[in-house]
């Protein structure tokens, strides 16, 4: 499992205080940047990189990963300054494409510095964690022809088994773990 963490910012709230539905989506985009640059791949392959830098003249094939299909669940609130773990697997490895899923979750020591008297060491809440959300994310590989035609692809075989080192039969449904 891949853990990566996003603190909410002021401009993530909304009237109520509270965390926009809609900012979900981004960190669960970056939180897939974070697990693919861990597992030292580039979000943005090199061939497409060059193709933007150099004007067009890398004879490689151009590799990128539109998404398809984005969900998000909501279980319980997230509020300004609250530190979020946001868990990563690969759900689903198919041809072309990649589903990764999305815990988000937060302590009830993030809930405390709102001006709860923190927990001491022995406090078993320090360690509890709250679900927020849980969400998931699929890409499809693609190849990136003239006039910016996408046409999907097969996972490159490293891509494949790097990202198999991630797969989980864990579920990301609405109902609270
Ligand atoms: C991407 C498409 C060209 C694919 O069209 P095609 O007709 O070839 O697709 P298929 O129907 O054959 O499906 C291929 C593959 O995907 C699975 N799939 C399709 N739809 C869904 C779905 N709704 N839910 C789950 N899975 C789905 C299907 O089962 C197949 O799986 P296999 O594994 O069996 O092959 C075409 O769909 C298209 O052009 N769509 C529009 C894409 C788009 O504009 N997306 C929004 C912007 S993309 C973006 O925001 C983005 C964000 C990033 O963070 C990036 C990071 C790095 C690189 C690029 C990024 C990026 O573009």
């Amino acid at each position: 499992m891949f853990r990566t963490q996003r603190r909410i910012e002021f401009r993530d709230t909304d009237a109520a205080g509270i965390a926009h539905f809609s900012v979900f989506f981004p960190m669960m985009e970056v939180a897939e940047h974070d697990l693919i640059r861990s597992l030292g791949l580039s979000v943005l392959s090199e061939a497409t990189r060059d193709r933007e830098n150099r004007g067009g003249d890398n004879p490689g094939p151009q590799v990128t990963w539109p998404r398809v299909a984005a969900t998000c669940d909501y279980q319980s609130v997230a509020r300004f300054e609250d530190l979020l773990n946001i868990d990563v697997t690969v759900l689903k490895l198919g041809s072309s494409s990649v589903q990764y899923g999305f815990r988000f979750t937060r302590s009830d020591e993030s809930a405390s510095s709102r001006g709860g008297s923190r927990p001491g060491p022995l406090d078993a809440s320090a360690d509890r964690e709250i679900s927020v959300a849980t969400g998931t994310l699929t890409a499809v590989c693609c190849e990136l022809l003239p006039q910016g035609v996408l046409q999907k692809t097969s996972i490159p075989e490293s891509v494949r088994n790097l990202l198999a080192k991630h797969l989980s039969k864990q579920t990301f449904s609405a109902d609270p773990a």
